[in-house]
């Protein structure tokens, strides 16, 4: 069996630590290459040329892991290989929805006792994504993060940041499709549209979510002011709410219509766009994940 490791040597993942997950998967494979990334675009571009590897070995972050995801998604569906993540950045949002160890030679030593498991994949206009897709508060937020910030804060750098951009927060209008029938016209202060059940490091505590089941969860809210303060602060960003202000719906397909051009924030990557489509394509990439 033959493995490509991509590495992002900026993600935390040092020399030693390369090493010591070479020595601790080496024994599973016949060969095995490393590439390093050094640049932006590098890992989109190594993971379109893994199409001949069994498993592409990712050591990274999120940021890492997405330009994978959109590299592979270029590669016909039975040339992709399984991914191994090993979790190297500061949120590894995708490696706790699969539930793997974020203690790098932890995960490795897991590979042995893994099975392919098959993953839902998110397509929002011509790019992909696994974790989430965030507008308004949860794009801006996340925005605002500085990386020295993330990096000292880890864990609730998400959560600090939402609260400290709150104040300059103005709900958006926006109008969701779903089958061509509209679910909701009218102001939002967020839109959180989810695959992966971790957002920033924290749960999304919504019960139905599922990177397995061909569907994403939809949530948005127009609650400003105190209560929305609140609730975040009391549940740590979980988005499970009782509230009649926070609408929380499953769809397999969905569009999105701003009033105009704004902030998207899809697994932590930006860009501007006025209309998102959106659709769940399921089972489009595979991960190896932990038997228990
Ligand atoms: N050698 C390099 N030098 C500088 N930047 C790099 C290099 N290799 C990759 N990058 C950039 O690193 C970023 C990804 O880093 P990483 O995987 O840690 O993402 P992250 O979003 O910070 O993850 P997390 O949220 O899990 O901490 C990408 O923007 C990528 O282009």
């Amino acid at each position: 069996m033959r493995a490509l490791i991509i590495s992002n040597p900026t993600s935390g993942g040092n020399e030693t630590m390369l090493g010591e997950v070479v020595g601790t998967i080496e024994s599973l494979y016949d060969e095995i290459l490393i590439r390093k990334t050094l640049a932006q675009g590098d890992a989109g571009r190594f993971a379109e040329e893994s199409g001949a590897y069994e498993h592409l070995i990712v050591i990274g972050g999120d940021g890492t892991l997405h330009e994978v995801v959109n590299g592979l998604m270029k590669l016909p569906r039975d040339e992709r290989p399984t991914i191994g993540l090993i979790p190297a950045g500061t949120c590894n949002d995708f490696a706790r929805a699969l539930a793997l160890p974020v203690e790098p030679i932890e995960a490795a030593r897991l590979f042995k006792m893994s099975y392919a498991q098959s993953v839902d994949v998110m397509r929002v206009n011509e790019r992909y994504g696994l974790n989430f897709i965030g507008v308004g508060l949860i794009a801006d937020a996340s925005r605002q993060i500085d990386p020295l910030q993330k990096e000292s804060l880890g864990s609730i750098g998400y959560f600090l940041a939402t609260i400290r951009q709150f104040r300059e927060l103005d709900p958006f209008d926006v109008r969701i499709e779903h089958g061509g029938e509209v679910v909701h016209d009218g102001p939002v202060s967020f839109l959180y549209v989810g695959n992966g059940a971790y957002l920033g490091t924290v749960p999304t505590k919504l019960p139905t979510q599922s990177f397995t089941d061909g569907l994403v969860e939809v949530v948005h809210s127009s609650a400003i002011g105190f209560p929305m303060i609140r609730q975040l602060l009391t549940q740590q960003l979980g988005l499970e709410q009782s509230s009649q202000e926070w609408v929380h719906l499953q769809m397999s397909q969905l569009t999105v219509h701003l009033s105009e051009s704004q902030l998207i924030d899809v697994d932590g990557e930006h860009f501007e766009a006025e209309r998102l489509d959106v659709d769940v394509l399921p089972g489009e990439l595979s991960f190896l994940v932990p038997s228990h």
